[in-house]
């Protein structure tokens, strides 16, 4: 058994948890970042994701090191966008609907930004972009999607994970991107950074 480095992912999101997990990774703890996600005036959604993913690793890497903790620190902001326009992680289904009628079947952007906070307290980023097409989406679809509620608390008001999988007609890139940690990207930061990212393997097989 090699000394593992340790891993803190700095995210309260159980889909960023489970991906991980999927790709046979299981962070040491979890420590979820509280920031301000509002875009500044005129921020283009790129840059958006890339900016808030670097805060949260930052803050947690900050908050780690205040406790004496030596670990890499991963997190990640996902943001969908049509156009330079950024959609909402809405809470309200008013919200939601106008998330809805706006991707019913045109083409968005989804980007992820990923940040890896090194031993030094160095950042590591990347910045993930994924297309997807949507289906026309008939207005009682629109209802019945409101009502189950999968759309709360997402990125564009809708999970690609869930019911709403089914309005995909074409993806372009990342699938985890899409879900929320564009996965082969972050086992390329993890390893740039001497993490161990297949000691999981060989357990899986047992
Ligand atoms: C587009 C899309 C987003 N999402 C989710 C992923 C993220 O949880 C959320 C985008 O919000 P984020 O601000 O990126 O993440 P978060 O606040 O949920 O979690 P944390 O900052 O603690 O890491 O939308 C899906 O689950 N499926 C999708 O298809």
């Amino acid at each position: 058994m090699t000394d593992q480095v340790k891993l803190v992912l700095a995210s309260g999101s159980p889909r960023r948890l489970a991906l991980l997990n999927q790709a046979g990774i299981e962070p040491d703890l979890l420590m979820p970042a509280d920031v301000d996600e509002t875009p500044e005036r005129g921020e283009l959604p790129r840059r958006l994701a890339q900016r808030l993913s670097e805060a949260k690793g930052r803050l947690v890497a900050q908050r780690a090191k205040d406790a004496e903790m030596n670990a890499l620190v991963l997190s990640a902001d996902t943001v969908v966008a049509v156009g330079r326009r950024i959609l909402p992680k809405p809470d309200l289904e008013d919200e939601a609907e106008a998330c809805l009628r706006l991707l019913s079947g045109r083409t968005h952007r989804v980007y992820t930004g990923v940040c890896l906070v090194d031993l030094k307290g160095r950042a590591h980023t990347r910045l993930v972009e994924s297309r997807v097409r949507f289906k026309r989406l008939s207005r009682d679809e629109i209802t019945d999607y409101l009502a189950c509620g999968e759309w709360r608390g997402k990125a564009g008001g809708y999970a690609i994970q869930g019911i709403a999988g089914s309005f995909v007609v074409k993806l372009v890139g990342s699938y985890s991107n899409v879900v929320g940690l564009p996965l082969s990207e972050t086992i390329g930061l993890l390893s740039g950074q001497g993490y161990d990212v297949r000691a999981g393997w060989v357990e899986r097989a047992a």
